[in-house]
């Protein structure tokens, strides 16, 4: 990395600086964008939150979070004490006017006038407007300043909205980064340099030639420590409403007249307001919910969802949908969304598959080709593609797959989401943050279903942990002759 891909010195305050996000992904982060040299040494990473801590005790715990997050190979000693050098702690509560905000401004004023100022909210959303009032009252919202706004940004359309005029009144719209991860990943971002940079697939980039779209955002893991939040939120909220449908804007998008932010923001509004609303009989026939009971993965024997929580839920841990996008290019394409905790396998991916060739010059009817879009882990591409058997003579077709594995190929570590995010903010480049109205027009496409999963109309599916979901996922497809990409593809 060298030195023009160094951002500008900077202070980033973060709230809610002894918290799970920040141990894990903020500090790790930041970390490896200084080991990259994109990190000047006179940035600063400033922690708040209620606990009163020293700063030697806070360095102390970024410490033990780079060292049980960053890989033992990446953990260098003199660079992790240039690191905690950078690290500050102010025992501050946001939401309080009469905080101790004195400790926050004296050491922003004490600092150099020119750092770039950067807020990032990893509290719970119900702060994000106190702690904006107070950060203005005490005048520490400079012109430039940005907001970084963790997800979840309300938990429906009127919740949200509450949230984005909150801080929209003492932040710019343009100054407000929403942070969505799953835009900082490399391979959700090469939908874009896949479908534009190459005529190959911008040529069959439409309903003429594919026949359905899957995305897929499946974890082994359960609730862990956030059952609390979890459970009031659900899947369709925690990963639909913002990553899924992130990831279905890009891939199903119109050309942007460029890379600007606000021509890809565009564009993406325009395929969330397309979306057909999912009502009547829909809400039934193309949505499914789903909660794991107990089984296994990996080996190991795992719980269900209602006995790690104890007490009785109607909070789903399954989703699959069935999406369609109004438009031209995709008339009469599904795009089917399933995302669940506790599933068989983690994998993020995105599944093109093509009508297959209409012709009749083999014995027997082409196999549909498929495009396998890995966005992780295993970071790549593989594409499935018929060719004649080699131990036939008569033209008999056979299988074949071409595996492309980003990591190897570039040589590069694929780095997590959050280290391009955050510098994004300080780069003041907005093009993988969601503008308000994205928020909304997502919140107000789930909403149908939120309504009709709360009033029970559509039933709660049952699936045993570390399998690939409830049966009603697998019949869903089914009723419109597709398949889930693993039930074909993978052992
Ligand atoms: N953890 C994750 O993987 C993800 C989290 N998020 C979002 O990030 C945010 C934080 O999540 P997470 O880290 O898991 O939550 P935690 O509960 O682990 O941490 C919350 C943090 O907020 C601080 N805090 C609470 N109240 C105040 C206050 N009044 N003033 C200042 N600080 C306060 C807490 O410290 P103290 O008690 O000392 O004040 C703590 O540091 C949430 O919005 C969550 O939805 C989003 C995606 C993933
Ligand atoms: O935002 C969230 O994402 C994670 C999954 O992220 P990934 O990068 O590991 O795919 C999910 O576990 C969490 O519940 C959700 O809040």
């Amino acid at each position: 990395m060298t030195a023009d891909k160094q951002v500008k010195p900077f202070d980033y305050v973060v709230f809610g600086a002894t918290g799970d996000l920040t141990m894990r992904k903020l500090l790790p982060a930041f970390y490896y964008r200084l080991l990259s040299g994109e990190v000047p040494d006179s940035a600063r990473i400033i922690g708040t939150a209620r606990s009163p801590l020293d700063r030697a005790t806070y360095q102390g715990r970024a410490r033990d979070a780079l060292k049980r997050f960053v890989a033992p190979a990446d953990f260098k000693e003199a660079q992790v004490e240039r690191f905690l050098n950078m690290v500050y702690y102010v025992s501050l509560d946001g939401s309080k006017a009469d905080s101790n905000w004195e400790g926050l401004s004296g050491l922003l004023s004490e600092g150099p006038q020119d750092h770039v100022r950067v807020f990032y909210f990893a509290t719970a959303p119900n702060l994000y407007e106190a702690v904006s009032a107070n950060l203005h009252a005490k005048g520490l919202v400079t012109d430039d300043a940005r907001v970084v706004l963790e997800k979840p940004i309300g938990t429906d359309l009127a919740t949200a909205d509450e949230i984005n005029t909150g801080v929209g009144k003492f932040f710019k719209e343009n100054n407000i980064f929403r942070i969505d991860h799953y835009l900082g990943k490399e391979t959700v971002q090469d939908v874009i340099a896949l479908r534009f940079a190459n005529p190959l697939l911008s040529a069959v980039w439409s309903g003429d030639y594919i026949k359905s779209v899957q995305i897929t955002a499946a974890e082994t893991v359960g609730v862990e420590g956030r059952a609390a939040y979890y459970d009031t939120s659900g899947a369709l909220r925690d990963m639909v409403q913002n990553h899924l449908l992130q990831v279905l804007c890009l891939v199903a998008m119109e050309p942007p007249a460029s890379l600007e932010a606000d021509a890809v923001r565009d564009a993406k509004v325009a395929v969330l307001k397309s979306l057909r609303p999912l009502a009547g009989d829909r809400l039934t026939s193309d949505t499914v919910r789903g909660q794991y009971v107990a089984g296994e993965i990996n080996e190991e024997n795992v719980r269900g969802y209602l006995e790690e929580l104890g007490h009785a839920s109607n909070t789903e841990t399954y989703v699959a949908l069935r999406a369609e996008v109004d438009t031209p290019r995709w008339k009469n394409v599904p795009f089917y969304i399933r995302t669940a905790k506790r599933l068989h396998r983690k994998v993020s991916e995105i599944v093109i598959t093509f009508k297959p060739a209409e012709t009749n010059l083999f014995p027997q009817a082409p196999k549909a080709n498929v495009l396998v879009i890995r966005v992780q882990p295993d970071e790549g591409l593989t594409w499935h593609l018929s060719v004649k058997d080699p131990q036939d003579d008569s033209f008999e077709l056979r299988d074949a797959t071409m595996d492309t594995h980003f990591g190897p190929q570039f040589k590069v570590r694929y780095p997590d989401a959050y280290e391009r995010l955050l510098l994004d903010a300080v780069r003041g480049y907005p093009v993988l943050f969601i503008r308000r109205d994205e928020v909304e027009a997502a919140w107000r496409w789930v909403a149908p279903i939120m309504e009709a999963w709360a009033n029970g109309t559509v039933p709660m599916s049952q699936y045993a942990a570390g399998s690939w979901g409830p049966e009603e996922a697998t019949a869903m497809l089914a009723e419109h002759g597709d398949t889930w990409h693993e039930a074909i593809h993978r052992q």
